[in-house]
């Protein structure tokens, strides 16, 4: 039988076909994430948590880019940084981050990650307080695209340098070239004082991932092609750290990352 073609989502597609509920569910309902995805998840927690825990990597203001609809990437930064500004493409995720900050009844519920990230603090039992601070420290939500000039698109009362430009998972499904993935780290970081930080997680020779019954195109690059583009942008790398990804066969797999690639980079 002729296999079905299957419409690869991207660009505008993230503000009309992207479920931020389908993606949390299935990528965040657990600390463990999807089992399609091996340690993808713990493995982001555990470097979010020592790139912002050695104290080195701390400021006033810190930038997250595509945040999507998720706060898992800030709970470790929140320690270091009293305001955080999150940002993101698709109006529905903003939406779903709004409601997280307004306590909303119906929010999405992340006490399965606060719980990992305070044990990893070796605070276990303070994750009121944890997401107390958190929310606290989020100053705003702000509409962002990383393909655009003005990135935040002509928002105001934002300040103009930040401490820290924070992007998880984030350029690989926004760029559709590995010229415009350049371009984009140079933008997302324009906005950073020398001697800022970046902090910035990769998967590795992606083309997909799944949520819900659509599937997302993305950037498929390697580790030379993330380093160049960190380099070119005005960074030194301070730390690299690279995981392979789980060898889990079946045309039903959640994506088909090869690796995952961390960085934390500081600006000259
Ligand atoms: C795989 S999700 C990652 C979300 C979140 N940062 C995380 O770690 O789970 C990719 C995100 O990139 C966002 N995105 C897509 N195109 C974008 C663009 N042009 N500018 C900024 N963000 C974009 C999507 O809306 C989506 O939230």
């Amino acid at each position: 039988m002729a296999e079905r073609e299957v419409t690869r989502r991207q660009g505008k597609d993230y503000a009309t076909h992207f479920s931020p509920r389908e993606y949390m569910r299935a990528y965040f309902s657990t600390a463990q994430g999807d089992a399609g995805e091996g340690e993808l998840l713990p493995q982001l927690l555990q470097f979010l948590h020592s790139a912002f825990a050695t104290g080195e990597v701390s400021g006033q203001r810190l930038l997250d880019v595509g945040s999507g609809p998720t706060i898992y990437q800030v709970l470790s930064a929140c320690e270091s940084f009293p305001e955080i500004y999150l940002s993101e493409y698709a109006q529905s995720n903003r939406e779903e981050l709004q409601g997280w900050l307004n306590c909303s009844p119906d929010a999405f519920d992340w006490t399965s990650i606060v719980q990992f990230v305070c044990r990893l603090e070796g605070r276990s039992g303070c994750e009121e307080e944890k997401t107390e601070r958190l929310r606290r420290a989020v100053q705003a939500v702000l509409p962002c695209d990383v393909n655009q000039d003005d990135l935040l698109l002509g928002s105001t009362q934002i300040p103009d340098l930040f401490d820290c430009v924070l992007s998880t998972l984030c350029l690989e499904a926004a760029c559709d070239s590995v010229e415009g993935f350049g371009a984009a780290l140079s933008r997302m970081c324009g906005r950073l004082r020398p001697g800022g930080w970046l902090v910035m997680t990769t998967v590795l020779q992606e083309t997909f991932y799944r949520v819900g019954v659509e599937t997302f195109r993305v950037l498929p690059v390697d580790e030379g092609n993330v380093v160049d583009a960190v380099r070119a942008a005005g960074f030194t790398v301070r730390r690299l750290t690279k995981h392979g990804a789980p060898d889990v066969a079946g045309r039903e797999r959640a994506s088909d990352f090869k690796g995952l690639l961390l960085i934390v980079a500081q600006k000259k």
